[in-house]
Parts: C-alpha cells; structure tokens; sequence
C-alpha cells in the first residue's frame, strides 16, 4: 500500500438471491472500480434497445460521507454496445436495499448475461454535501452566461 492509497470498510450483506454471490472486487492493484456480478438463476437476454435491472444479491453499508458510483465496463460497451444506462448508478449511504444495476444493450444484436458475469464497477467516492441558500445576485465572471459549447464558437 502507497502513502495516497485509501481505503474504506464497506459491510456487505449476501441476500436471499445472491446466497453464493462473490463480494465486489478489484480486478488489478490500482483498479479504481471494484466489479459486481450478475446474481441470475440463468442466462438474461437484452435484445437491441432493451434494459434490465440486474440483481447482484448484494446490499452493502457505505460509510456516512460515500457514495458508490456504478459504472459502466469498458470491455462490454466496446464489445457489445451494452453500458449502464444511469451512469454513473448512485447508491446513498442509507440505502440498504439490494443493489442493481441497470444496464441497457446499445448494439444490435442480442446480448446474453449470464451468471456470474462482471456487468459493472462499483467506485467509492467522497460527497460532499450543500447548503443550498438562496441569493439575490451571482458574483461576475468572464464566461457569464454563455455555455454550452460557447467557448468553441468565433
Ligand atoms: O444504479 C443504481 C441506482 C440506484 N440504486 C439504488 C441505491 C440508491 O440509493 C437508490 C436510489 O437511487 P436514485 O436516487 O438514483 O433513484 P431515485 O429515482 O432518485 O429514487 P429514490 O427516490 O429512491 O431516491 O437506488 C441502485 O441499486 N443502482
Ligand atoms: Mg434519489
């Protein structure tokens, strides 16, 4: 472990459908996102342009002050259009319902998940929470309104 390297305790609970469920896990010693696996009873099709809320038997307790992203798989959107379709997925530290992911098939064929698969990755991030406060006026800047590729423009 580096200096920078840190790391959170995260309880996670093996539901009723995912009583053989493998915890999250890092793929590669610096991976950022931590797999999670499709907790199926048998192959899940999605046909083009279809999604799914896939189960991975898994609720977990993040710590107060974290959030768990879930991303999409580079390997599966590139191979097969297939890609998580709120991404990032955002679990709150209170939930403690099973945690799904939503993925959604892009490309034109026919994708099955089966068993087991890695479909996403799970980031643990710091929130920083607001307090939201209305104000009667915003402090000037160069930008001012302009966005929405207004930088591009000439
Ligand atoms: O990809 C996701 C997104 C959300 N959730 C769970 C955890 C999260 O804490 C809860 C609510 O998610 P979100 O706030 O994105 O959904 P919402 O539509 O705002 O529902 P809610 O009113 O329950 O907050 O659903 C997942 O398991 N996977
Ligand atoms: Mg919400």
């Amino acid at each position: 472990m580096t200096m920078n390297e840190q790391t959170v305790q995260i309880g996670v609970r093996r539901l009723e459908n995912g009583l053989d469920a493998e915890l999250p896990s890092y793929s590669s010693a610096g991976a950022a996102g931590a797999d999670l696996r499709a907790s199926l009873d048998g192959p899940l099709e999605l046909a083009p342009g279809e999604r799914a809320l896939v189960p991975t038997g898994l609720a977990v307790e993040l710590p107060d002050g974290f959030e768990m992203q879930i991303r999409p798989r580079s390997g599966l959107a590139v191979r097969h259009g297939v890609t998580v379709l709120n991404s990032p997925g955002t679990v709150d530290s209170d939930y403690r319902g099973e945690v799904k992911v939503l993925l959604v098939n892009l490309g034109e064929e026919p994708v099955a998940i089966e068993p087991g698969d890695r479909i996403a990755q799970a980031v643990i991030a710091p929130v920083t929470r607001a307090v939201f406060t209305l104000a009667e006026t915003l402090s000037d800047t160069t930008r001012g309104t302009g966005g929405f590729g207004s930088t591009g423009r000439r």
